[in-house]
């Protein structure tokens, strides 16, 4: 490993891989030795790209950035309009390089340096620390503002899986209202049961965070938790991965992932000046 690559080992044998570039957790092995993130062969691990596959770190905006006119309605969007942003989707910490502040043989901190924040936010403290648990791996990432911002931000985790077509997702509560974005946004109200991968989805379901969810890949199942991001998007591409669309992954590499991404997507986070927002996702093989 270079020493752009920190690693973890727990006793129980489980590892984790981050990258420095995008603090981007680039493997994650539980006790069993087999690898949970998929990660995509054609993707670099030093950028300027972000990484495809692991989980990336979507944050402070989600989508493309906020455009001038959005911002002269609202002014708490106003930094993420810095030029340098506008031609970045989902943020600009997954695309520059962060600062190993700590490190134990289970958990790494890292702080995003503050010359990498546009002088749009006027003042922007960023940290990350990914922990090893005995059957899991913790993402914590948190945020001070000097001034009041509005904020949005996902775990973009591409769980590995042996076939996306059988995975599927339990937890999502009945009444839950759901969007998809393949379809315009359309909201729907979700009846229960497990939601399928087995076609192209960016569907994003409001509130489902907070509960636990699991996905099921064959007899693999991993628990997916979090707080303080109370959407979660279901993502796969399927077709379009290695299409030029997504060019920096090979055509049939949808089938080696799953996308869920605890998040904030629907409702900007209004950070007040000096408040910490901490933004957690904890996973668990089961
Ligand atoms: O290609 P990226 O910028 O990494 O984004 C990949 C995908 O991320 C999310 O899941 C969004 O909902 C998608 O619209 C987007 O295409």
């Amino acid at each position: 490993m270079s020493s752009k690559t920190v690693t973890l080992q727990h006793p129980t044998g489980s590892s984790a891989s981050i990258e420095l570039f995008g603090a981007h957790v680039s493997s994650w092995k539980a006790p069993d030795g087999v690898e949970r993130l998929y990660m995509s062969r054609k993707t670099s691990l030093t950028g300027p790209a972000p990484i495809r596959g692991g989980i990336p770190i979507c944050f402070p905006f989600f989508g493309p950035p906020p455009t001038a006119d959005q911002a002269s309605s609202d002014p708490l969007l106003a930094p993420h309009t810095a030029p340098e942003l506008s031609n970045l989707t989902h943020g600009f910490v997954r695309t520059a390089s962060w600062d190993l502040v700590s490190s134990t043989s289970t958990s790494a901190t890292f702080s995003f340096p503050s010359s990498s924040v546009p002088s749009t936010y006027g003042g922007l403290d960023i940290g990350y620390t990914v922990t090893l648990t005995e059957k899991g791996l913790k993402t914590e990432l948190s945020a001070t503002s000097k001034e009041r911002i509005k904020v949005k931000m996902a775990f973009h985790t591409y769980h590995a899986v042996s076939d996306s077509d059988k995975s599927e997702i339990e937890g999502i509560s009945p009444g839950l209202k759901t969007k998809n974005n393949l379809a315009g946004g359309a909201e729907s109200i979700w009846q229960g049961g497990k939601i399928g991968m087995k076609n192209e989805i960016a569907t994003v379901a409001l509130g489902a965070a907070g509960e636990e969810l699991i996905l099921h890949d064959g007899p693999s199942n991993v628990a997916i938790s979090s707080s303080g991001l109370p959407d979660v998007l279901l993502w796969n591409p399927k077709d379009k991965a290695g299409t030029s669309v997504w060019s920096d992954m090979e055509v049939g590499d949808a089938k080696r992932f799953t996308c869920v991404e605890p998040a904030i997507i629907e409702e900007w986070k209004v950070l007040e000046p000096g408040e910490k927002f901490i933004a957690s996702q904890a996973l668990s093989v089961l």
